[in-house]
């Protein structure tokens, strides 16, 4: 007779890109305030929790080997959070298939904390609010709230403090995945850099506080790429320019290939092509991968909702 099967919970997660991204003063705490509007697109990783006789990670996907697998894992990190309020040890294996690209502005780390909050809940029986898994996630980092939600939502504070938003259709989207990824700690502090430098401070004193932009919205719920092409914005973008100077020509090729609007996305390095339609979407993606200016090219769309639970549970 063969053993049972060990019960298993499968959660899939999306990545992020934030379509405006208004960055405030810093922070006595050097976290900086944020207008921050996420959009959740199809492209995610899947995070599977199985029992264990402690807390292990493993991870597959092409970028597995740039993903750490001790405590400091936000799958891991995650874990051990949700087993702590709820006084049991963390004693599962998470298993990460990554599709996010590490590192790369679109929040992959932040998806994996997101899911194992989930999947756990889900394994354990736990039956976590809503509101208690979002602040558990908000303990975890800043981009993790947003993950458990999907959809588009304005985040404020320093991104945590989620309000979702109305959209009117689904929005077609090209990413440029760079070599390497960048620091997110460094780029914010480059934005304060050249801040400084131009002489305008760096500040909560000195920078106006972060609002989201009404044309933004509008453009969002009304389901008008032409208007959200016209309005995507990133105050991390010129700090990720200046340590990454060669994104310029990223971007410079998915415009000439016919998106309607560019980016990059959060803290970067990938880079984000807003398209007219499916169609166009896949003919800005061949230009990108024409240009020789990035290591891969990825059609997707959105929005798509948060991590939620595909197989078990
Ligand atoms: C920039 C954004 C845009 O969504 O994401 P990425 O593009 O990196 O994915 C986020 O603000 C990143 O959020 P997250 O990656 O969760 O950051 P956290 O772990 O909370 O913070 C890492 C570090 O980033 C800086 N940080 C983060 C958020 C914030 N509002 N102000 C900051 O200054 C701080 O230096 C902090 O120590
Ligand atoms: N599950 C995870 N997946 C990817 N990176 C992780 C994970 N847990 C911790 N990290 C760390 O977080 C860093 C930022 O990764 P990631 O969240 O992918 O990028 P970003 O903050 O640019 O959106 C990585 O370089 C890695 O050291």
């Amino acid at each position: 007779m063969s053993a049972a099967p060990q019960p298993s919970v499968t959660v899939r997660v999306p990545a992020k890109v934030n379509v405006q991204l208004a960055v405030g003063g810093r922070r006595p705490d050097s976290f900086h305030d944020l207008a921050n509007v996420f959009f959740a697109v199809a492209l995610g990783d899947e995070v599977t929790a199985t029992p264990a006789d402690d807390l292990r990670i493993t991870v597959s996907g092409p970028d597995a080997d740039q993903v750490p697998l001790d405590g400091s894992n936000l799958a891991a990190r995650a874990a051990r959070l949700l087993a702590e309020h709820h006084g049991l040890r963390p004693d599962v294996h998470l298993h990460i298939a990554k599709d996010i690209p590490v590192a790369g502005g679109m929040a992959g780390g932040s998806a994996d904390g997101a899911a194992a909050l989930v999947a756990c809940d889900a394994l354990w029986g736990t039956g976590t609010s809503q509101d208690v898994l979002l602040e558990l996630a908000a303990e975890l980092g800043s981009d993790v709230p947003f993950a458990l939600l999907g959809g588009v939502a304005l985040g404020l504070g320093r991104g945590e403090i989620l309000r979702p938003l109305p959209v009117g259709g689904t929005f077609h989207w090209v990413f440029a995945v760079a070599d390497g990824g960048l620091s997110t700690p460094a780029v914010f502090r480059e934005c304060d850099r050249l801040r400084d430098e131009a002489g305008h401070g760096s500040d909560t004193a000195s920078v106006p506080d972060p609002q989201a932009d009404p044309e933004l919205l509008r453009a969002l719920a009304d389901g008008d790429p032409a208007a959200l092409a016209a309005a995507l914005a990133n105050d991390l973008q010129p700090a990720a320019l200046s340590l990454r100077p060669a994104l310029a020509a990223t971007l410079r090729a998915g415009a000439d290939g016919g998106a309607i609007g560019t980016l990059v996305s959060g803290s970067g390095p990938t880079c984000a092509f807003l398209a007219k339609d499916a169609e166009s979407a896949v003919s800005v993606a061949e230009a990108l991968a024409a240009s020789g200016t990035c290591r891969s090219v990825r059609v997707t769309h959105g929005p798509v909702p948060g991590a939620a639970v595909t197989t078990g549970g």
